[in-house]
């Protein structure tokens, strides 16, 4: 009798959807079905597999998605791990506050890690440690060493939670992927897992398990897209300005030109930070213009 049982794919080799169920990787095949309907089963997916009596696998159903984000693109993310460099590329608030603006409209969690703080003085750490104090305050769990990702990050990993990198080309996302594939390794010390040293060539992202959950081996994000979003929704992705909006005098404050607005008020105090302000209004502008803006191009 045919059996039939849940997982997740995991990766996508030569036609083959590997899918983890809760005792072992199978390596399945997708049904015609699917051609059909023009769904295309993507890693991160929850699926129902069947195998038959003779043992082949088959795909028969792809679960609800929760989002499908990324290039290679991924299903089911719940949490970024955004890289951002001390230096080469120079760390920047507005391009840290264009991720930040980005997943929030994904409505997807972000936690940062500090790359090449290794290549700065005390000095220069000191100012950039100052302003990710800020972004720790208003929620954001940061990782300020390599160290304290390898050591926290498996443990920060929850059930079956799918987390994937982002950040700018040259940020550090490979090495760090890299890294943890040679912790895990070693942890292991069992199958010879490539370590993808170098560029990468292929396409196709793959899940490889941390902690409880899955980490992808593929960055999905080093460029991003703002102009889809909303103008007057904007402000919502920005989390302390979305927190204080309650006390705004109006529904729907913009944050701009509205009497007794709480986010101006705020700025103005100094409890929020004067530069995600005016990243904000930046973000505006581009999205009120559909394009680019010219320090990013
Ligand atoms: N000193 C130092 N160098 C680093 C660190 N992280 C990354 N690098 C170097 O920075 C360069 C770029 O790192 P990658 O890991 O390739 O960056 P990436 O984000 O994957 O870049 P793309 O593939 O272009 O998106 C490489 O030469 C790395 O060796 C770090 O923490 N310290
Ligand atoms: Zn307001």
């Amino acid at each position: 009798m045919a059996k039939n049982t849940q997982g997740i794919i995991t990766g996508l080799i030569a036609g083959f959807y590997d899918v983890q169920t809760k005792s072992r990787v199978v390596r399945t095949r997708a049904r015609g079905v699917f051609r059909k309907n023009k769904l295309k089963p993507t890693v991160g997916d929850h699926v129902e597999i069947q195998i038959d009596d003779q043992g082949t696998s088959y795909l028969v159903k792809v679960l609800p998605r929760k989002n499908l984000i990324g290039r290679p693109a991924l299903a089911n993310v719940d949490h970024i791990l955004l890289v951002i460099s001390a230096v080469e590329p120079d760390f920047s608030l507005p391009l840290l506050d264009r991720f930040l603006t980005f997943f929030s409209w994904q409505n997807v969690a972000v936690s940062i890690y500090l790359s090449k703080s290794d290549l700065v003085n005390s000095e220069e750490l000191a100012d950039i440690n100052e302003n990710l104090a800020y972004y720790q305050k208003i929620g954001y769990e940061i990782y300020l060493s390599q160290e304290a990702v390898s050591k926290t990050l498996p443990v920060n990993i929850g059930f079956e939670q799918i987390w994937t990198l982002a950040g700018q080309s040259g940020a550090g996302k490979s090495t760090l992927i890299n890294s943890l594939k040679e912790d895990l390794a070693q942890k292991t010390a069992a199958i010879s897992t490539s370590l993808n040293r170098g560029k990468h060539t292929t396409r196709t992202v793959q899940l490889f398990k941390l902690g409880n959950g899955y980490l992808a081996d593929t960055p999905g994000f080093s460029a991003i897209d703002l102009t889809p979003i909303k103008l007057n929704q904007l402000c919502d992705y920005f989390i302390e300005f979305k927190k204080a909006s309650q006390n705004c005098k109006f529904r729907g404050c913009q944050h701009i030109n509205e009497p007794k607005c709480e986010v101006k008020q705020l700025v103005a105090e100094g409890q929020i930070k004067k530069s995600r302000y005016e990243n904000y209004l930046l973000m505006r502008k581009e999205i009120e213009n559909g394009r680019l803006p010219e320090y990013l191009k």
